[in-house]
């Protein structure tokens, strides 16, 4: 359940064709190995839309439009919630590149994005997102 003080952690479901842009953390300790979606604390002023393009930007290195939701918020401790979103790269943009948080980005098909060892409060959002049209 979202609450008036909870922070809003937006991820990015990057598509393009059959598969979806995955990315493996690299940090903290307690989180790296883990697999999850681009993105990260909305800021204050900011709309999750503009949060979205942001962190696709300082992370990955390109520019991304923002389309639907996917699945529910999910709780992720006391004070964050998950909220993903379906983006596209915009045309000509390079290949997204791991430059924060990082350690390796996997465009991953859609049969096969319940087989990464996922962050736990992604998993409910990987299964509604595998079985979402995109
Ligand atoms: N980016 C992202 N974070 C997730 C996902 N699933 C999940 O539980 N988290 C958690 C991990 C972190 O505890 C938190 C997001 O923190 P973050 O470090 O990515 O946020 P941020 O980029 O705004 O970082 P900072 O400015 O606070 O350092 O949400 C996910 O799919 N993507």
């Amino acid at each position: 359940m979202t609450t008036e003080t909870s922070v809003i952690v937006v991820g990015a479901a990057v598509v393009r064709a059959d598969t979806v842009l995955c990315a493996r953390r690299s940090a903290p300790p307690r989180l790296a190995g883990k697999w999850e979606f681009p993105g990260g604390k909305v800021e204050p002023g900011e709309t999750d839309s503009e949060a979205v393009v942001r962190e696709c930007r300082e992370e990955l290195g390109v520019e991304v439009a923002v389309g639907a939701r996917v699945g529910a918020d999910a709780r992720i401790d006391d004070r964050l919630v998950l909220r993903v979103y379906l983006a596209r790269l915009l045309p000509d943009q390079p290949d997204p590149r791991p430059l924060e948080d990082h350690d390796l980005l996997s465009w991953v098909p859609r049969g096969n994005l319940l087989d990464l060892d996922w962050l736990t409060p992604d998993i409910p959002v990987v299964e509604e997102l595998a079985a979402t049209a995109w």
